[in-house]
């Protein structure tokens, strides 16, 4: 679905991504696990040619990525919902913009605002909401559009812990309904094994992967996952790899 093939990134001298080479298969959920700086959003970036490699390509779905790709979804760590419009009708604008009559848009809109609990919620403007509804919002929208891949830039960072993990398994639950192949960033481990089914760990300076290791805990999944030892087993491993990049990461940053 999603291939990186020798992708090289820099901004003037520095170079932010190094000869990356991945492949996400179809129905696959990929998070993206690394320290700060390791070029994370920048690939994310790339996928959805809202940048251009400065070597190699990407392929989604058999096309290579030259420009914004229509096939691809993006929701944001802010929300960037249209403040004008409501519920309903930021949900519907992809739809608009297609030329999808208002029937259908309606009534696809609709279908998603219900899948994301926001019933109630139609006809309200986004400064009515809570950060948790926005990005409801946000993922509404994102799946009444339809894409091949949904790319998420670290979307629950600015919620709390409760609402964080309300909206975990929210979108695990339309994963395994939709089946829709998803590359998802974070900083937080327990919220990689949570969600994925593979974890990419990257390492910075310049950004490369570092590991690349299968989630196997069983779906349909939600939170009580995080008590099982397979979770505890994950987590152990894949912190040490975290840990040892963090280091080197900061060790790279320190002045000499
Ligand atoms: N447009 C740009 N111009 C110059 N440098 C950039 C640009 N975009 C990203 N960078 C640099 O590239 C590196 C990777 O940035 P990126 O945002 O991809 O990292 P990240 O892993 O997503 O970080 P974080 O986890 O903090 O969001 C950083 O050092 C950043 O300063």
């Amino acid at each position: 679905m999603i291939s990186i093939e020798g992708v090289s990134k820099s901004f003037g001298d520095f170079k932010a991504l190094d000869r990356v080479d991945m492949k996400v298969a179809k129905g696959e959920f990929l998070v993206l696990l690394g320290a700060s700086g390791c070029g994370k959003s920048t690939l994310l970036n790339l996928i959805t040619g809202f940048e251009k490699p400065s070597t190699g390509r990407i392929v989604v779905n058999g096309r290579e990525v030259k420009d914004i790709d229509p096939h691809c979804g993006m929701v944001f760590q802010q929300y960037a919902l249209f403040p004008w419009l409501t519920v309903a009708e930021n949900v519907a604008f992809g739809l608009k913009m297609k030329g999808i009559g208002a029937a259908e848009r309606r009534a696809t809109a609709q279908r998603y605002i219900e899948m994301v609990g926001l019933k109630d919620f139609a006809n309200a403007y986004p400064k009515a909401l809570s950060g948790g509804m926005r990005q409801r919002v946000s993922i509404a929208r994102v799946l009444a559009n339809d894409p091949d891949v949904i790319l998420l830039d670290e979307p629950f960072a600015a919620l709390d812990a409760m609402t964080r993990q309300v909206l975990q398994e929210e979108l695990v639950q339309i994963y395994e309904k939709s089946g829709k192949t998803i590359v998802f960033i974070t900083h937080s481990i327990d919220e990689a094994l949570m969600l994925s089914t593979r974890m990419v760990i990257m390492s910075a300076r310049p950004g490369r992967v570092a590991c690349d290791i299968v989630n196997d805990l069983p779906h349909p999944r939600n939170a009580d996952v995080q008590l099982s030892a397979r979770f505890n087993e994950l987590k152990t491993q894949i912190w040490s790899t975290v840990q040892a990049e963090v280091m080197r990461s900061m060790e790279s940053r320190a002045p000499h």
